[in-house]
């Protein structure tokens, strides 16, 4: 039987937690049209000249924060243990590839290397639960533009999200059980926040998404590919799966970038807003991501744990990512088995 090849693709981290890789991480990383979805000189002169220079000795410090001495950045220290678990459950008819959309592993490595192993089929897993243009949207193109010059183009299958698969859904919950959820006052699904306007260019009705209050809250056939939809999705299937009343969670989006609107409510004006109400501990789901990186890590455990205890607070608990849950690699096995 021919081999089939899987490329699982993260969004990347940088080498190393110094200033100057972090610096080319998100050169890399912002340059990307579909990230900064302004007109091109626009991008260049706010990249390279204001968010680049500035941003840069910041992040290196979260960087060093997080970075483990043996294991480096949580986020490929995770990828690279899904993609051998991944392996190990799919046996010799498959090879598996681990790719990042930025700095490396890259993806042309990872694609040259199965098209070196003579692999004619490839299924593509963009490691994002919710489908977004600068997330999913980015990998797929940079697929595409890579095969576009190879004289035998393999066959390709991509998956655009997986917002809803349910031993997904079963990890995160399994993850939370193990914090005594009833201990909390609180629980939030903070995900990863997106300019407002690159919800409303993937909404291809071109009048539906961010049109009325509520509108992107629920899921439904106009707006399934939507990543705020698929979002509250997600928070809504986890939070059925742990008998959650909604007045118990809330959904929110953190890690705005620049002054225009992002998808609302921001996680750091909920953390306040549940601190001035007098709670005083906070549960949190990041379900934008399948491994632990700077997001999950530092910014809720710290950034919004030292927030919301200067308001009064007194606990925020990080519920672990899918990292290297046995179950979380049956999902992936079920998707290529599937796909
Ligand atoms: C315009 C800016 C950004 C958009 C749009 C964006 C979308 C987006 N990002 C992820 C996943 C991750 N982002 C991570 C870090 C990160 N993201 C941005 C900006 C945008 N992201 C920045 C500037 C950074 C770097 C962090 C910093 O400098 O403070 C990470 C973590 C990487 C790590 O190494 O740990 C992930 C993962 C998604 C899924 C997404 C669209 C929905
Ligand atoms: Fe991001
Ligand atoms: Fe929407």
């Amino acid at each position: 039987m021919a081999k089939k090849g899987v490329l699982l693709v993260n969004l990347g981290t940088p080498d190393s937690p110094s200033t100057a890789d972090v610096r080319k991480y998100l050169d890399e990383f912002l340059m990307d049209p579909r990230v900064i979805d302004v007109n091109p000189v626009l991008r260049t002169f706010l990249v390279k000249t204001i968010i680049v220079p500035f941003r840069a000795p910041k992040s290196a410090k979260l960087y060093q924060a997080i970075w483990d001495k043996e294991t480096g950045s949580p986020l490929l220290h995770y990828s690279l243990l899904q993609q051998k678990m991944l392996q190990e459950r799919l046996g010799d008819n498959y090879v598996v590839e681990l790719a990042m959309r930025y700095q490396s592993p890259s993806i042309d490595s990872a694609l040259a290397r199965l098209k070196e192993a003579l692999i004619g089929d490839i299924l593509v897993i963009p490691l994002f639960p919710q489908y977004a243009s600068a997330s999913t949207g980015s990998v797929h193109e940079k697929v595409m533009r890579i095969v576009k010059d190879w004289q035998t183009v393999p066959q390709i299958t991509f998956i655009n999200s997986f917002h809803n698969d349910d031993l997904m859904i079963e990890t995160f919950a399994d993850n939370a059980r193990r914090h005594n959820p009833d201990n909390y006052d609180h629980i939030l699904f903070s995900f990863h926040g997106l300019p407002q306007r690159q919800l409303k260019k993937c909404d291809h009705t071109g009048s539906y998404c961010l049109q009325k209050a509520g509108c992107c809250d629920t899921l439904n056939d106009t707006n399934k590919l939507c990543y705020s939809a698929q979002s509250h999705d997600t928070a809504r299937l986890i939070a059925e799966k742990m008998n959650l009343p909604k007045e118990k969670y809330t959904v929110c989006f953190q890690s705005r970038l620049g002054s225009d609107p992002w998808v609302q409510p921001y996680t750091s004006e909920v953390v306040e807003h549940l601190a001035k109400e007098g709670k005083k501990r906070l549960l949190v789901f990041c379900p934008a991501f399948v491994s632990d990186c700077l997001e999950t890590v530092f910014e809720v455990t710290h950034e919004y744990g030292d927030e919301f205890k200067a308001l009064g607070g007194e606990h925020v608990q990080l519920v672990e990512s899918l990292n290297a849950e046995p179950k979380w690699i049956d999902a992936l096995e079920r998707m290529v088995k599937e796909n």
